[in-house]
């Protein structure tokens, strides 16, 4: 069976999703596609010579019966209505992070989800299915290095838009660590702290550039990330766990060493559609399947709720540079 799949938002990550759906992954093709401009879902239709109809509104879409399961790669703030849509419409729906843009609007997915009865909801975190973060896991259940006292991270971008925010840094960027740390370690987290070194030249005068965030977990690893936004060289994910025993580090992706001009390189790749590539292909893989077989099994509406809360606090940090408790719930039986 072939998956027909509606997408909401055809912008840079909406588009590069229609590619792999069209090109790359097995299972399923895009059928529908929305955009609030329309040009821009015309322009995706056209460019990926799509068999879609192009709805004037994310609803319509959702309620087309030739729409099995939904993609909602538009703007974070479009997210919350979208998936509540889905779920009423008892469609699956893959969700671009973030899930929604504050834990209350993840919490009226999740309680819809529940009342739905049957897990719909994949959040669009990529970074648990990427295949140097599953080996930094897997040598820490080894107990290779110990158990984690301390986390060292950096999420670097080489420049951001107008429209980036200080706010941002965390519900934007920061988001991804605060979901794939939570996965790595096993634990969620208690308190987190925000400090502002000197501002970058390269920040737009709106946006606080670099952060280094500060969390604690419930066993107490302390982590820091650096986020910084307009690095200029390059895309640049790191994360290094310092352990009882040992130290182990994300590993870099893969590049051809180069002895030239009488130095020693390899290059750094420039934007995030290259970094986690395989990544991208396959979360949406395991939707497809997961749809398909009847059971979801990617990052749940849970952990886009998990995520927020900790986003929340980090927000409320970011304003009061105090350190701000994260309290989190049990996580209930459903998930
Ligand atoms: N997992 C990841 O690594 C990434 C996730 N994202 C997430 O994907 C989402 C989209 O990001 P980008 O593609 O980079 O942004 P973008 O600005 O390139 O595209 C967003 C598209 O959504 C459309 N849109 C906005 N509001 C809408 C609404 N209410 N209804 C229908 N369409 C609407 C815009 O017209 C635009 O075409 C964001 O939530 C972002 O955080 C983006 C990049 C990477
Ligand atoms: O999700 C993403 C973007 O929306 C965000 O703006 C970037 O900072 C992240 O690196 C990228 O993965």
């Amino acid at each position: 069976m072939t998956l027909a799949i509606g997408v909401i938002g055809t912008g840079a990550i909406g588009q590069d999703h229609i590619r792999r759906l069209s090109q790359t992954l097995s299972g399923a093709k895009v059928v529908a596609v929305h955009d609030i401009n329309p040009l821009q879902a015309e322009a995706a239709v056209k460019q990926y010579q799509l068999a879609a109809s192009v709805h004037d509104n994310g609803q319509a879409l959702i309620r087309d019966p030739a729409v099995e399961a939904v993609l909602v790669t538009s703007w974070g703030p479009s997210h919350e209505e979208f998936v509540l849509d889905a779920i009423a419409a008892g469609k699956p729906v893959f969700c671009e992070k973030p899930l929604a843009v504050s834990a209350a609007g993840c919490m009226h997915i999740v309680q819809a989800e529940r009342a739905h009865g049957k897990r719909l909801v994949q959040v669009g975190f990529m970074r648990p299915y990427d295949a140097g973060y599953r080996a930094l896991k897997q040598v820490l259940q080894e107990g290779r290095i110990g158990a984690p006292l301390m986390l060292h991270c950096a999420h670097r971008n080489p420049s951001v838009g107008e429209g980036y925010t200080t706010p941002m840094a965390i519900t934007d960027t920061l988001i991804h660590e605060l979901d794939v740390l939570r996965w790595l370690l096993d634990e969620d987290y208690v308190s987190a702290q925000v400090v502002f070194p000197r501002k970058s030249s390269h920040a737009l005068p709106q946006l606080a550039d670099p952060q280094i965030v500060l969390l604690e977990t419930r066993s107490g690893v302390r982590i820091d990330v650096e986020i910084f936004v307009n690095c200029q060289y390059g895309y640049d994910i790191q994360c290094q766990i310092v352990g009882e025993t040992g130290i182990a580090s994300l590993p870099e992706p893969s590049s051809v060493p180069l002895r030239s001009a009488a130095s020693y390189s390899t290059a750094i790749l420039t934007d995030w559609k290259q970094r986690f590539i395989a990544a991208y292909d396959v979360e949406l893989q395991a939707f497809i399947d997961g749809v398909q077989a009847g059971s979801l099994t990617g990052p749940s509406a849970w952990d886009g709720y998990a995520a927020a809360v900790a986003a929340d606090a980090c927000v409320l940090a970011q304003q009061n540079g105090a350190v701000v408790e994260i309290s989190m719930p049990p996580r209930p039986d459903f998930y």
